[in-house]
């Protein structure tokens, strides 16, 4: 093991595990075997997809052409349990929000209720309205197929939500006569045929209104709605709630119109233009026979306009009016050379032509804006409307133009829903939609499977339509279509040396379908709460890598893409090793391989990307394809091995001064993080030796000092120093990561020393698997197991309410002892390896109020994440570093080091 010295510490005596009971199972390398065994025992109790609603796939059918790249699937008789639906019907899109509700499954169970009870959670502030708990989805359709889109609603029921002419009934019965907001010209143009159609007549809401109102929603409560696009570089901006207004809101459709926004519902349409979207459409299809709006787009990607447009130095003899500042690539006059020159329009290509025409638009709108902005001295831009459609040069262009006229004093910025704000605003109308009252910390997007593939064309996210998924990536595979692994890198798609420059290199082909691809599924999670101790929620970042770097971005992406066989040989044995188990690895992998291939291609695509959010993703799209739990069997095997040593250990570290015995433990912590399995270092490290083998291996080459060693400052707050008393903490919680080891060997016996010394600990752990962390469900019984051995750990846990279900049966006359302080268990409110401080459950956001001691374990957890937070109390960061250039980056050092940082509150 390179980087660990040879050093022996702590010579555990008396070792179970080469007990015949525990040497079969015991052995890491006859994992696969066992591991198969244990999953088909397994798999008979596990509840596979809780938490999603089953696909009702009768009926279903693709509509239109089969051979069409990307048909639509309608499923007539699904519907997801509750929808709420706004619509706004444009000129050429009609853009439609819907949201969708489920149950409320959390569990209600008595472990969970002690605790809530105990934090003091149960009484709580309870929603006049009912818990908008759900998911938004956004879809579009093109106006002049308003039948696919009448077909989409009544194949989810949307119409059917329950909604009376104002309010939110979720409960309500399924209302013939509901009436769904709309906005845009459509709603008044085809209100009779949804009537016809559907039953329903559309509740018309003011254009301008729904505008604002979606603007406003988005910019306060999407973390990263806003972004500037200037040269190729996309970059997202922190807006600060508190001084949102006033600024200008430019929304490009057909037409544009410009307003003034001063608050919620406060504005004043200021101006606006009659040369937008439909004018590049209408003028751009008239001129290059383009079927479509995207086609055009895609045409302009391979124009050169200069050959159409006269130019300053057309008119200059090739050379710079310097005298007002104007190069000699400025355009003059757009289409100016077509006066001059004997041509017809057949002489000019296309792709010439639209970008010709795309320039002078785009142009002409950012300097409008910036007039207008300057006429109110509003400093701010923001560019909305299905005319940008996330295409680069055209966000360049106006970038160029608000840049140019405005002297740099003005900044154009665009929206990642820049087409929805009228459908949102909609929506919003709904009396009690309880949106209004969303935070940041609320929302949680997430991009479904088909978002790197086929953007808005399937119509609306499947809803838990796993055959469906499936069957899509075959059939991508199929047809040679897929992306299977990333692309290379690409330096940023510069789209040009400025607007009025020709573009250099206008990036690839265009996605037919960009825009809807930067939109993913906006998940409502009232109960998530910003970590209360944070010391400056509005400095945190949660990431410590900045995947901005692109040689960091290529490494990780390389990382995760060689894991993934592994890791779906994991996740196929783990749910028994059947051919259902072997397809849904298959389209997983092809999921997540293609996610990463979009990410690669525009790493800005889902919003601003951290190693965090790619771990993430990862586990996300492994419980799309119902992979609930990928290291079940390892988990429970390292478990099982880890705690037939635990009372060993705890007996050698009574036997300890309490200096010695806390050092020991601070390095049982973080020897015992080497069991991870999402390290490649690792996992080739565990065919060579039994659980028992590498843990003792880890301790035994743990030499201080660590390469971040904060110990002695740690021990003189806990121990004291000279004449300093030590005083217990109150409360410490403990985030931990790993199963086994880990979690047995490591971090209870820490947590153990804490409670013996009187503070009460609250161990976090994760709500929902990822790789071999240990989740929140599955510590009570560990704990239980463990307080079999321990009487301090089993009072401590009867006291925090974790033994209410366990059958512990020890006599040992505590009764007599005093009462313990608390041992409990809260989740933390994510799935993933890395946590995100923004976003926590509600119970650990309680836990958090009285807790004066964090610890922080693991990789994901303390360096990944968080290595940089500051806490308004002391924190201790506790991990081994387990992969090479992280050590080097981080910390300077070599993989196997160890970090222990402790951060007194200041
Ligand atoms: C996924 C992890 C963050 C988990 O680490 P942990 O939090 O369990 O210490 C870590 O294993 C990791 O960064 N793995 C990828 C890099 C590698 O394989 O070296
Ligand atoms: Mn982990």
């Amino acid at each position: 093991m390179a980087g660990l010295t040879e050093h022996p510490v702590l010579g555990i005596t008396d070792i179970k595990e080469e007990s015949n009971e525990n040497k079969a199972t015991d052995k890491v390398v006859r994992e696969e075997e066992g591991e198969k065994e244990m999953a088909l025992i397994a798999g008979n109790s596990i509840h596979r997809s809780g938490s999603r609603p089953q696909l009702d796939l009768s009926g279903a059918a693709i509509q239109g052409n089969f051979e069409e790249k990307d048909p639509t699937i309608l499923l007539p008789n699904q519907s997801d349990d509750i929808s709420h639906l706004a619509l706004d019907i444009g000129g050429s899109l009609i853009k439609l929000v819907y949201f969708s509700r489920h149950a409320d499954r959390s569990s209600h169970d008595k472990r969970k209720m002690s605790i809530k009870e105990r934090l003091g959670l149960l009484n709580g502030n309870r929603r006049s309205y009912p818990i908008l708990g759900g998911r938004l989805h956004f879809v579009k359709f093109e106006t002049n197929k308003i039948n696919e889109c009448l077909d989409f609603i009544s194949s989810k029921q949307l119409h059917r939500g329950g909604m009376d002419s104002r309010s939110w009934h979720p409960e309500a019965p399924a209302n013939e006569n509901a009436l769904i907001k709309a906005t845009g010209g459509g709603a008044y143009k085809f209100a009779d045929l949804f009537k016809e159609r559907l039953g329903v007549s559309l509740d018309k809401e003011d254009e301008m209104d729904c505008l604002v109102a979606g603007a406003n929603f988005l910019l306060k409560a999407i973390r990263h709605e806003a972004f500037t696009h200037i040269e190729g570089r996309k970059e997202f901006v922190q807006i600060d709630h508190n001084d949102l207004f006033p600024y200008l809101l430019v929304n490009i459709g057909s037409g544009v119109s410009m307003i003034k926004v001063d608050g919620d519902g406060k504005f004043q349409r200021v101006s606006g233009t009659n040369v937008g979207g439909g004018t590049y459409w209408g003028l751009g299809k008239l001129l290059t026979k383009c079927k479509s709006f995207d086609e055009l787009l895609e045409l302009s990607q391979r124009g050169d306009n200069r050959t159409i447009d006269m130019l300053v130095g057309d008119i200059y003899g090739g050379m710079d009016y310097n005298k007002i500042g104007l190069s000699a690539s400025t355009i003059a006059s757009s289409f100016g050379k077509a006066i001059s020159e004997n041509k017809e329009l057949e002489d000019y290509r296309p792709e010439d032509i639209s970008l010709s025409l795309l320039r002078m638009i785009s142009y002409n709108i950012g300097q409008i804006a910036y007039l207008n902005a300057l006429r109110f001295g509003l400093k701010r831009i923001f560019f909305g409307g299905f005319f940008i459609r996330g295409h680069a040069y055209t966000m360049d262009t106006i970038s160029f133009a608000v840049h140019f006229w405005s002297k740099g004093d003005a900044q154009a910025m665009f929206l990642r829903h820049e087409g929805f704000l009228g459908a949102l605003g909609a929506f919003m109308s709904y009396e009690k939609h309880g949106l209004d009252d969303l935070m940041v910390h609320q929302l949680v997007e997430r991009f479904p499977m088909g978002a790197p593939y086929i953007g808005g064309k399937i119509h609306g996210p499947p809803l838990g339509d796993l055959n469906e998924k499936i069957s899509w990536m075959e059939k991508f595979v199929q047809k040679g279509t897929e992306i299977t692994a990333p692309v290379p890198m690409a330096p940023p798609g510069t789209t040009g040396l400025g607007g009025f420059e020709v573009p250099s290199s206008k990036g690839h082909s265009l996605r037919s379908d960009a825009s809807a691809l930067n939109v993913g599924v906006l998940h409502l999670v009232p109960t998530l709460e910003v970590f209360p101790i944070l010391a400056d929620s509005k400095t945190y970042e949660p990431n410590t890598i900045d995947l901005a770097d692109h040689s960091e971005l290529e490494y990780w992406f390389t990382v995760l893409s060689e894991h993934l066989p592994d890791l779906v040989d994991k996740a196929v044995a783990s749910e028994g090793g059947t051919d259902d188990a072997k397809r849904r690895g298959d389209a997983f992998a092809r999921a997540f391989s293609a996610h990463l291939a979009r990410l690669m291609e525009e790493p800005t695509a889902y919003g601003k990307l951290g190693l965090a959010n790619l771990l993430e993703l990862r586990e996300e799209c492994l419980r799309e394809f119902q992979f609930v739990d990928a290291y079940r069997s390892i988990k429970q095997r390292e478990n099982e091995a880890s705690l037939a040593v635990l009372p060993d250990l705890l007996m050698e570290l009574d036997s300890m001064s309490e200096e010695t015995r806390l050092l020991t433990l601070i390095e049982g912590v973080l020897a015992a993080n080497i069991f991870d399995w999402g390290s490649r270092a690792c996992v080739d490290l565990y065919h060579k030796g039994t659980i028992i083998e590498i843990y003792r291996m880890s301790r035994k080459k743990m030499q201080r000092p660590w390469r971040v060693d904060d110990f002695d400052t740690f021990k003189g707050r806990m121990l004291g120093s000279g004449d300093k008393m030590p005083h217990p903490h109150k409360r410490a919680l403990l985030f931990v990561d790993n199963s086994g080891a880990d979690i047995v060997l490591g971090m209870l016996p820490l947590a153990r020393e804490l409670l013996r010394r009187g503070t009460e600990v609250v161990l976090v752990a994760n709500s929902l698997p990822a790789l071999n962390d240990v989740t929140a469900m599955e510590l009570p019984d560990i704990v239980a197991e463990a307080a079999k051995h321990c009487d301090i750990l089993r009072r401590a846990a009867e006291a925090g309410g974790l033994l209410v279900d366990a059958m512990i049966n020890i006599q040992d006359g505590s009764k007599e002892k005093p009462p313990s302080v608390p041992l409990m268990v809260v989740e933390n409110g994510c799935g993933s390896p890395c946590i995100d401080l923004r976003q926590v459950s509600s119970e650990l956001a309680a836990a958090a109020k009285d807790a004066d001691l964090i610890i922080l374990e693991g990789m994901g957890r303390a360096l990944h994440t968080n290595f940089n937070a500051r806490f308004k109390c002391d924190a201790l960061k506790l991990a081994m570093v387990k992969n090479q250039r992280l050590a080097e980056k981080l910390i300077k050092g070599n993989i196997y080091d160890c970090v222990c940082r402790y951060e007194p509150s200041s």
